[in-house]
């Protein structure tokens, strides 16, 4: 469904854009429709930046994205980038920026219908709008006609995913869409997303909350200073994890049942088989990785 081969983003950045900032480095990986991929990793490790190539928003300096087939470089034309819109889709951490406070919140399911549905009568509307409210487990007679405060952080970023759904989605970028709302509103929205997953939507789920990316999804990808430093099957990387940035960072998840010596302890005991990962080579840009198990794959340690 969604595939990213040999991704690489280097920004322009200084006050005469003289400057390079690299932003993610020859990033290989897929997405299938009904799967979850987590993308993790500390601040400025280069999620956001994949989110936002994926969206279109910007584009890679070199590599390819391609979408059903299509390499999204060659979307050009505003028609084609609204098809490509209507199916694939972003959420975003800040639900209350995406709302204007003089206007009612369910504007936004308004302008989803002016600008692709122009010609489906008011009936029929209304039904796709409480069916897509529905499915975001939001009660119509709750959130229609409300203005952005009168609705939780919750509620609202529930209505953002709802207006995703009225377009027909099959991709949806969450980019730290829980980050913001409080714990057991967490917990909804993620199970929303697990829901999704059902319907046969693909998810990347971009988060810095490594004990959040367990929770749904399907394939991890750990990232760090733009590159992938691992990627597999969750419950493999989770359970054994072989960078040692991803052993370093998954043992920094706070666990309510054990101290952190305990878990030191654990960790050197159960120093995984040496892994010899793969270098990178001074001049070249490229990203090796190594495969450790099925599906999964290890990158060179960055320091
Ligand atoms: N438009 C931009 N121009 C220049 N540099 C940028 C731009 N956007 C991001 N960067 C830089 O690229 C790197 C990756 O940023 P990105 O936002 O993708 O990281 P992130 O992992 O999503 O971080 P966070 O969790 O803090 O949002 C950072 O060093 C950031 O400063």
């Amino acid at each position: 469904m969604l595939e990213l081969s040999h991704v690489h983003k280097v920004y322009r950045v200084g006050a005469f854009g003289g400057g390079r900032k690299r932003a993610v480095r020859d990033v290989d990986l897929t997405v299938r429709p009904g799967e979850v991929v987590s993308l993790i990793g500390e601040s400025g490790s280069g999620k956001s930046t994949l989110g936002k190539m994926v969206l279109g928003l910007t584009r890679p300096t070199s590599g390819r994205i391609t979408f059903e087939g299509t390499d999204i470089s060659t979307i050009k034309s505003f028609r084609a980038k609204k098809e490509y819109h209507r199916r694939v889709q972003g959420v975003f951490q800040d639900p209350f920026s995406c709302f204007n406070p003089i206007f009612k919140a369910d504007r936004v399911l308004t302008m989803i219908r002016s600008s692709y549905f122009p010609d489906v009568s008011d009936a029929d509307w209304r039904d796709r709008v409480v069916s897509s409210l529905r499915t975001v487990r939001l009660d119509p007679d709750n959130v229609l006609g409300k203005y952005p405060h009168q609705l939780s952080g919750g509620q609202l970023q529930r209505l953002l995913i709802a207006r995703a759904l009225l377009l027909d989605i099959r991709m949806l970028v969450a980019d730290e869409v829980i980050s913001m709302l409080d714990a057991s509103t967490r917990i909804d929205v993620l199970n929303l997303l697990a829901d999704l997953k059902e319907r046969g939507l693909g998810i990347l789920f971009v988060t810095h909350d490594l004990s959040l990316g367990t929770y749904v999804s399907d394939t991890t990808v750990i990232l760090r200073k733009g590159a992938v430093a691992e990627m597999g099957p969750t419950r493999e990387v989770f359970d054994d994890p072989r960078h040692p940035y991803s052993r370093h960072l998954l043992s920094c998840v706070p666990q309510l049942h054990r101290s952190w010596a305990e878990v030191d302890a654990q960790l050197a005991a159960e120093e995984p088989e040496p892994v010899r990962l793969p270098t990178l080579v001074e001049g070249d840009d490229s990203a090796p990785m190594v495969e450790v198990g099925e599906g999964h794959f290890v990158g060179a340690d960055q320091g």
